[in-house]
């Protein structure tokens, strides 16, 4: 069974409020879920392995720890996954993006994929899967697929909101994909919109509503 981590730390969950909240106008929301996004990815990060190695300083020379050397990929789900890119770039930037293209039908909810460019090399990488949304997980249930199709082992799933009954098809269809959220929601509603939630995180972004 894959972890399901809700980080909760106060400065995510302060911010998600702002993001939730529907008088928040586009740019405001843009920057708020930029910013969540690297706080995230701050949490996410947390497991990254460390080797040691040797430097001077002004004083002595000292045995201190960088990153190991590993591979990251950013697999932001088109349209709205496209806004949490920067702010995790802000603390990897030598991370590389691939792209998931899917819409999800507004009536049965199913995804339909309609573009994919991947870094070459996905098998060597740790990629997080990122959308703000994981509603019904039909949009990031047929991502990971794609990916694993493509060699992908080692992927981490990154989340602002979630739905339970998204979490439980992600955990039934990959049990290996740990899971990253901002906030755990109660329900999806009948247009399968999920309530609290924040509405059309795409429209919110870029304003197309
Ligand atoms: O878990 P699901 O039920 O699949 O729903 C979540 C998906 O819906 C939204 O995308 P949408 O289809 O609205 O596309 P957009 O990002 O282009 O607006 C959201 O960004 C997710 O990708
Ligand atoms: O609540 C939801 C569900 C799917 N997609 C969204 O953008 N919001
Ligand atoms: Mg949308």
């Amino acid at each position: 069974m894959s972890k399901l981590f809700v980080l909760d730390h106060p400065l995510i969950q302060h911010k998600l409020t702002y993001i939730r909240n529907k008088n928040t106008g586009t740019k405001e929301f843009r920057a708020l879920v930029d910013e969540v996004s690297t706080l995230m990815a701050f949490e996410i990060t947390r497991d990254m392995p460390l080797e040691e190695t040797t430097i001077e300083t002004p004083v002595t020379q000292a045995t201190t720890k960088v990153i190991s050397g590993k591979k990251i990929g950013l697999i932001p789900i088109l349209r709205a996954g496209l806004g949490m890119v920067d702010g995790i770039l802000k603390l990897i930037p030598a991370a590389k993006v691939g792209h998931v293209g899917l819409y999800r039908d507004p009536v049965t909810f199913t995804p339909t994929e309609y573009y994919i460019k991947l870094p070459s090399d996905i098998e060597e990488r740790e990629l997080i899967v990122i959308d703000p949304m994981l509603a019904t997980g039909g949009s990031a249930n047929d991502a990971i697929h794609s990916l694993k199709k493509r060699g992908a082992t080692n992927i981490k799933l990154m989340c602002l909101i979630a739905a339970p009954e998204g979490i439980e098809v992600l955990q039934k269809e990959h049990p290996d994909v740990d899971i990253y959220l901002g906030a755990l929601d109660e329900k999806l509603n009948e247009k399968g919109y999920i309530v609290p939630g924040l509405g059309d995180a795409g429209d919110r972004l870029f304003g197309t509503k």
